[in-house]
């Protein structure tokens, strides 16, 4: 399996999504330069944190404009798996990939630290290796990462099973608790915690590794099998 990690200029979290998809997961992955670079041909992409375009206008705003997003949104359509972390999610959101949007901590402050997360759909190529409602502790470290969308979108996410994480104890006011949404397809997650920050338990937690996991499983099983 080959994934994709793109580079934003400001993304700080590119090594630490590719250690885990290359190291933890034992899988193949590249690091993808925003600029001058084609996504076809990778099985699944990733979006890491950090301060695209150092988060001026909103958190993802700018990243969101780039020709890489345009490519991101045609690889979407293809059912190419997509998971966006942290300013990888604002950039989906931004994008329109995912609906919604996100708003500055209820605090105003910039949280970093463990947080208890709920799964709340584990029938998802993201999830598939976790249990349903399992508790899981994985790394948040944002300043915009209070999820908002208005209730008519908000019903639709809970009726579709589209709501994929919820924090335990909410953080930062992010409206149903909501810590990472999926796209009606299913393909496209956007989160804010870090999985890829909890994919060894010397970083704290290996909760993270099944998600990227849950990727391949799913990978091999819709992609080699059907070969
Ligand atoms: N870790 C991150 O990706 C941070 C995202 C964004 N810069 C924020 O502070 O909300």
């Amino acid at each position: 399996m080959k994934f994709a990690v793109i580079q934003f200029p400001g993304s700080n979290c590119d090594r630490d999504m590719y250690y885990a998809a290359q190291n933890a997961l034992g899988e193949e992955a590249e690091l993808v330069w925003y600029e001058g670079s084609n996504l076809e041909g990778y099985d699944a992409i990733l979006l890491p944190g950090g301060f695209s375009y150092g988060d001026y206008l909103r958190s993802g705003a700018i990243a969101s404009t780039t020709d890489i997003v345009t490519q991101l949104k045609d690889q979407a359509d293809k059912g190419v798996p997509i998971l966006g972390v942290c300013n990888g999610f604002q950039v989906l959101l931004e994008s329109g990939l995912l609906p919604g949007a996100m708003l500055t901590n209820r605090d105003l402050k910039f949280m970093c630290h463990f947080e208890q997360l709920v799964v709340q759909n584990h029938q998802t190529l993201f999830t598939s290796e976790y249990e349903q409602n399992e508790v899981i502790s994985v790394p948040i470290a944002h300043q915009e990462g209070n999820y908002f969308c208005d209730q008519s979108t908000l019903t639709r996410l809970r009726e579709n099973n589209q709501i994929v994480f919820t924090y335990q104890n909410n953080p930062n006011g992010s409206i149903g608790d909501i810590a990472g949404i999926i796209n009606e397809r299913g393909n496209v997650l956007g989160m804010m915690p870090h999985p890829e920050r909890a994919v060894e338990s010397r970083l704290g937690s290996d909760d993270g590794l099944k998600l990227f996991q849950s990727i391949l499983v799913n990978w091999r099983e819709h992609y080699v099998a059907g070969a």
